[in-house]
């Protein structure tokens, strides 16, 4: 044999061992798209599931997802496999808790399958950055500093307090110091004295627990306690704390956490959007050593990537964070709390439609851990389930300072002299409660200057070209705006049905309701809440300290204030309009407009001084005020749970609603029509529509809904789960999605 013959033999081998399948594994990767399952792709190692890399897709790299080995994936041809390009991380970014809960999330929610993987990651390391922490100036203590008797600085009270506060610790960054009012050139002294160093380094360890408390706790009143006890427990322990407006609910969460810490776990609180005030972090600054970190959506991206690595890696003993917080990784979590927890922004509107209260109670099972739901309006499902024993039901029916729950009076409107909407009657008590010094809260759940432009003479209403709404002015800018997709234009001056001149704004928003109160009361400050004056998180904390600094002055605004803020001066409450809740069509509107009256009601009277609450009705006679007007929103929630049962509604049953957008209306109606068919033929699930949503059009696009309804969840999904395989999410000029546990009709 030649030796030529065989050097050509060798390489021919070489190439197949390295095609050889045995050292290639099968990787499961969340890439992004249209996909309901993960992707696998092949790579010369096994990966941990929770790691990142660069892929192919298409001619596109992408990053995904590796996934846990036990996800299903679809039939493969393992010869079509592509490589992975890149491994990101050398640890998973997401751990097994996580994981499992973007698993279950994709499922459940029938949505993209990743991006419940990609909700879970702050942007920056969604697009691929470092899962580093940046360079930081730490103290830390050193072997003198640990075993120094701080009686021995008690002639510098300031570095006393420096070291108290950092012994139980041992190590702090100094942010954390600076937030409990300490400063570097202090630390300096200290370093100088040989009791702790400073340096500047990214630490990636966990940082000790103290569980020390920065300032005595209140003494709790008896429903507290109670509530308090029977809250915490052994693994999974799922509460309801129902307690009356003004009850103190923050303090029984204060103290709750002071004992999981003292446990060396670390808690997880969430809070509505609004809620998530530097007010409300300050409260739980002041009382604990330990390090917080807060998350929500008006941090920049950096310092969202970066409190998220620093809640990951351990470093903080409590994560305080709005709805997408739930899938932030905490080690040893001891404790979820759900502050407000009927309150919708716990519910995404759009793409991933997830209930964040829902996968908090999830996640407390799965990681065995109690779970506090708290509210002074329970949703309808959590209070079922309070009742019917799956959750602890806790109630404080007491407010803890004492005070009585305001007086409640409805003012009849049809017997009522009116200027823009507001009696006689609230005129009259509002400046009675101003020249006792105090301060009055409106509440007018209309922004703008008024709802719409009219013509007088035909009664022609100014509408969106793009949106089934009409257009709502504004005065401040002079346009007409739609509420719905933002378009806009200068008000009309003649009219386009009857060539009037006589158009003018009708009906009242906030914006009119301050112009009008100002001039009655021109000497009265006006400290208005809507998302016209206060969108960004700085402009309502700059409003919210307004209402602190001002003596008498009216407070106005829209639902933003009923979100358990604490305004101490406000002793009369003025309800404007509430009336809309009792007629709209959709599925939660009675409840919501229970839930607003009631927290609305709630600001009244939280000072010194027992507090009055005047609400403006065309119905003063509804049996669906009289509980509320009573302080009574449980008879109020009972009777509604009555009323879902009756109908099989949630939580007696349940409820997804399919949509379909498209600028063809008859097209969005035919996708819908179909799968009603094929849906229907099933047997297991009840069909409605194909029917317009309350907003028929929104920029441009007819929306069309389908609403399923069956008595078994499983049932439910197992309807619904084969849609996507039949109908293309996006085609024919149609696109549909699935809304599963639906918060609105919209
Ligand atoms: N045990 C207590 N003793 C005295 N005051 C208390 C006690 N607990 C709470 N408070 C005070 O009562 C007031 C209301 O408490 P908090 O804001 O926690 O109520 P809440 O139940 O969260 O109310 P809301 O649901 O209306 O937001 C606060 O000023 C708080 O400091
Ligand atoms: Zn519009």
């Amino acid at each position: 044999m030649s030796p030529q013959k065989g050097s050509a033999i060798i390489p021919e081998l070489l190439q197949l061992t390295s095609l050889l399948p045995k050292s290639l594994h099968h990787i499961k990767i969340a890439v992004p798209g249209p996909f309901q399952e993960p992707l696998i792709y092949q790579h010369d190692q096994a990966l941990a599931a929770g790691i990142r890399c660069k892929v192919p897709l298409g001619r596109r790299q992408v990053i995904g997802i590796t996934v846990d080995e036990n996800t299903p994936t679809g039939d493969i041809d393992p010869s079509k496999l592509k490589a992975i390009i890149e491994v990101l991380d050398q640890q998973p970014v997401l751990p097994n808790s996580i994981l499992t809960l973007a698993d279950w999330m994709s499922r459940y929610y029938q949505h993209e399958f990743s991006s419940s993987y990609f909700l879970a990651l702050p942007a920056l390391l969604r697009k691929g950055e470092a899962a580093t922490l940046k360079a930081e100036t730490w103290l830390t203590l050193t072997p003198a500093g640990e075993a120094i008797d701080i009686e021995q600085l008690k002639r510098s009270a300031k570095q006393q307090a420096l070291m108290a506060f950092l012994q139980p610790q041992q190590r702090c960054s100094m942010p954390h110091a600076r937030d409990h009012g300490f400063d570097l050139t202090l630390a300096k002294t200290l370093e100088k004295k040989g009791l702790l160093s400073i340096d500047n380094l990214a630490h990636h360890d966990a940082i000790k627990i103290s569980a020390e408390l920065s300032e005595t706790p209140l003494t709790l009143n008896n429903e507290q306690q109670q509530a308090l006890t029977q809250l915490t427990g052994e693994g999974f322990t799922p509460s309801l704390l129902e307690g009356v407006t003004g009850s103190g609910k923050t303090e029984v969460y204060l103290q709750a956490i002071a004992d999981c810490l003292k446990n060396n776990k670390r808690a997880l609180v969430l809070v509505p959007e609004i809620g998530l005030t530097p007010q409300t972090v300050r409260r739980f600054r002041q009382r604990f050593v330990d390090d917080i970190v807060v998350l929500h959506s008006g941090l920049s991206d950096l310092q969202r990537q970066q409190n998220w690595l620093r809640a990951a890696f351990g470093q903080a003993a409590i994560v305080i964070g709005t709805r997408s917080a739930v899938l932030t990784p905490i080690p040893d979590l001891g404790l979820i709390i759900i502050d407000e927890e009927h309150d919708q922004s716990y519910k995404q509107q759009d793409s991933l439609r997830y209930h964040a209260r829902d996968i908090a109670i999830l996640r407390a099972k799965n990681e065995a851990v109690p779970i506090v739901l708290g509210s002074a309006t329970p949703s309808l499902e959590s209070l079922h389930h309070a009742i019917n024993g799956r959750y602890r039901y806790l109630q404080l029916n007491q407010r803890a300072t004492g005070q009585a729950l305001p007086y409640v009076e409805t003012v009849d409107m049809r017997q009522q002299q009116q200027q823009h909407g507001l009696s006689e009657k609230l005129l009259i008590r509002i400046k009675e409660h101003l020249n006792d010094g105090n301060q009055v809260l409106l509440f007018l759940n209309r922004r703008g200057y008024a709802p719409s432009w009219f013509c007088e003479d035909c009664g022609w209403i100014a509408d969106c070209v793009y949106c089934d709404a009409h257009l709502t002015h504004h005065r401040h800018n002079n346009l007409n705006i739609c509420h719905h997709c933002g378009f806009q234009q200068p008000p009309i001056k003649q009219c386009p049905n009857c060539h009037s001149h006589s158009l003018t704004a009708m009906g009242t928003g906030t914006e009119r309701a301050e112009e009008f109160l100002s001039q009655c009361l021109p000497d009265v400050p006006m400290i208005r809440f809507d998302s016209n004056i206060a969108s960004t998180r700085k402009q309502f904390e700059e409003q919210l300290a307004k209402t602190e600094a001002e003596g008498p002055a009216i407070i106005i605004g829209t639902q933003m204030l009923a979100k358990g803020h604490h305004f101490e001066r406000v002793t009369l409450v003025g309800i404007w309009d509430i009336d809309s809740g009792l007629f709209s069509a959709d599925l939660r509107a009675k409840e919501r407009m229970g839930q607003l009256l009631t927290q609305v009601a709630g600001r009244s009277g939280r000072g010194k001084r027992r507090g009055e609450v005047l609400i403006q009705t065309y119905y003063p006679d509804n049996p669906i005020y009289t509980p509320l007007l009573q302080h009574d929103y449980r008879s109020f929630a009972h009777e509604l749970l009555q009323e879902r049962k009756r109908t099989r509604l949630p939580p007696f049953g349940y409820l997804a609603v399919i949509r379909a957008d498209s600028a063809h209306a008859e097209r969005a109606e035919s996708q819908l029509k179909e799968m009603a068919t094929y849906l229907l033929q099933l047997g297991s699930v009840r069909v409605l529509g194909p029917l317009p949503a309350l907003l028929s059009r929104r920029a441009g696009k007819f929306r069309y809904l389908l609403i399923v309804q069956s008595d078994k969840r499983s049932q439910l999904h197992e309807a619904l789960n084969p849609l996507h395989k039949h109908y293309p999410r996006e085609a024919k000029q149609v696109s549909w999605h699935i809304d599963i546990d639906p918060a609105e009709l919209a």
